[in-house]
């Protein structure tokens, strides 16, 4: 249960979540969080944009962290609890936390996210979340926010085969309310260039790993 009366996920999308996440490592959901809530996550994404609050996102963590803008171009915000559209999807991810951590052991102990947001043009290459052996980043997730997406408007998200990253196996629209979590160092996956301006949430459950000496080292 999500406090202070808001609306937490549905039992039913859950357990099929939990489901195929263990039978093929990804899920895809249609209206698995609320309309309000999308609309509200949006606005505030909208707001940032104006107010050139969103920043270039680069690849590479740490002192790898460069701009490559032939492999991802949208800009993005961390979310940092400011908003109350904001602290309810939190709410929600750790409702979500709490039950793939019951069924799947993952000790999953924490989640980040960013708003991202894709200018007509822009994509992201085929890439995985993390790397095995290195792999903090457990479970990714990305929540859509464009209501009234079009046929047309490109910007899917291509999903690839676990053991052959060069075929294609799904190609989710970014519609709000649409959910997408899967095994972030397992699964391939690309956002395909987009026709018109795509707002969404990308987030990873992490687990805390020690590397090098430094305990959970800077994203
Ligand atoms: O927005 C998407 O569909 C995926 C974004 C993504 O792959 C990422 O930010 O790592
Ligand atoms: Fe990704």
């Amino acid at each position: 249960m999500v406090p202070g009366g808001l609306t937490g996920l549905d039992g039913n999308a859950l357990s099929q979540l939990v489901d195929a996440l263990v039978e093929r490592g990804w899920f895809a959901g249609e209206r698995f969080i609320d309309a309000t809530l999308c609309q509200a996550l949006r606005d505030e994404l909208q707001r940032l944009s104006a107010n050139q609050a969103l920043n270039e996102a680069g690849i590479g963590r740490g002192d790898q962290h460069q701009l490559r803008r032939d492999i991802r171009g949208d800009t993005i915000r961390w979310l940092d609890r400011e908003s109350q559209a904001q602290r309810h999807y939190l709410a929600l991810m750790a409702e979500l936390q709490q039950q793939i951590n019951r069924a799947l052991y993952l000790g999953l102990f924490e989640f980040e996210a960013h708003f991202a947001e894709y200018p007509p043009g822009a994509f992201y290459k085929r890439h995985v979340d993390s790397f095995q052996g290195r792999a903090n980043r457990i479970v990714s997730t990305v929540l859509y926010l464009n209501p009234d997406w079009p046929d047309d408007g490109g910007g899917e998200m291509a999903v690839y085969a676990v053991e052959d990253e060069s075929r294609e196996v799904a190609r989710i629209r970014p519609e709000a309310g649409t959910f997408v979590c899967f095994l972030s160092d397992r699964v391939p996956h690309a956002v395909l260039p987009t026709r018109c301006p795509r707002a969404s949430i990308a987030g990873w459950f992490r687990r805390n790993a020690s590397l090098g000496g430094l305990i959970d080292p800077a994203r």
